[in-house]
């Protein structure tokens, strides 16, 4: 068995990162709706995951962005955030265990939570988000 560390260090977020999407590619719901986007720019998506996740769980402040508002427009529904959910608890099940492993979880989580909920906010109210 691969011995399992915590997410500690860049290396370990980009191992987090190119794994978590590598299933993503693999998978027959979700890769179709990230390729129509990221199309050949996989590498400029996976850099900014990288920036996203050094913030969220290294506290190092790399991404400046605005997370939501790129998913407003995509077509997903429960299921697919579901399959994200899945492949991402996944991931970290298999490489990594600790207290950032349990934080990443909890705050992809969370950030699932709260995009399903502002996406069926816009379009109950049919406005658009500013941010
Ligand atoms: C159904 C689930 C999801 C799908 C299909 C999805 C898909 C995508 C796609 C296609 C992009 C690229 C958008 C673009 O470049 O225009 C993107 C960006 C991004 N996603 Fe997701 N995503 C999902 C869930 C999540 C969740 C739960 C998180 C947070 C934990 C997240 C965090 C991000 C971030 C930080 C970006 C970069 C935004 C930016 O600064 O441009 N995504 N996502």
């Amino acid at each position: 068995m691969i011995e399992q560390t915590d997410i500690l260090v860049l290396d370990d977020v980009k191992n987090l990162v190119d794994t978590f999407y590598g299933k993503v590619r693999q998978d027959d719901l979700l890769s179709p709706i990230f390729n129509r986007v990221i199309g050949d720019k996989w590498d400029i998506h996976l850099d900014k995951m990288y920036r996203f996740w050094q913030t969220v769980l290294l506290k190092e402040h790399t991404y400046l962005g605005a997370p939501f508002a790129p998913h407003m427009k995509l077509p997903v529904e429960g299921k697919h955030f579901d399959r994200w959910q899945a492949l991402f608890y996944e991931t970290i099940d298999e490489k990594f265990s600790g207290e950032k492993a349990k934080e990443a979880k909890w705050r992809a989580s969370k950030m699932a939570e709260m995009f399903q909920m502002k996406i069926a906010h816009y379009k109950k109210s049919q406005t658009n988000p500013l941010l």
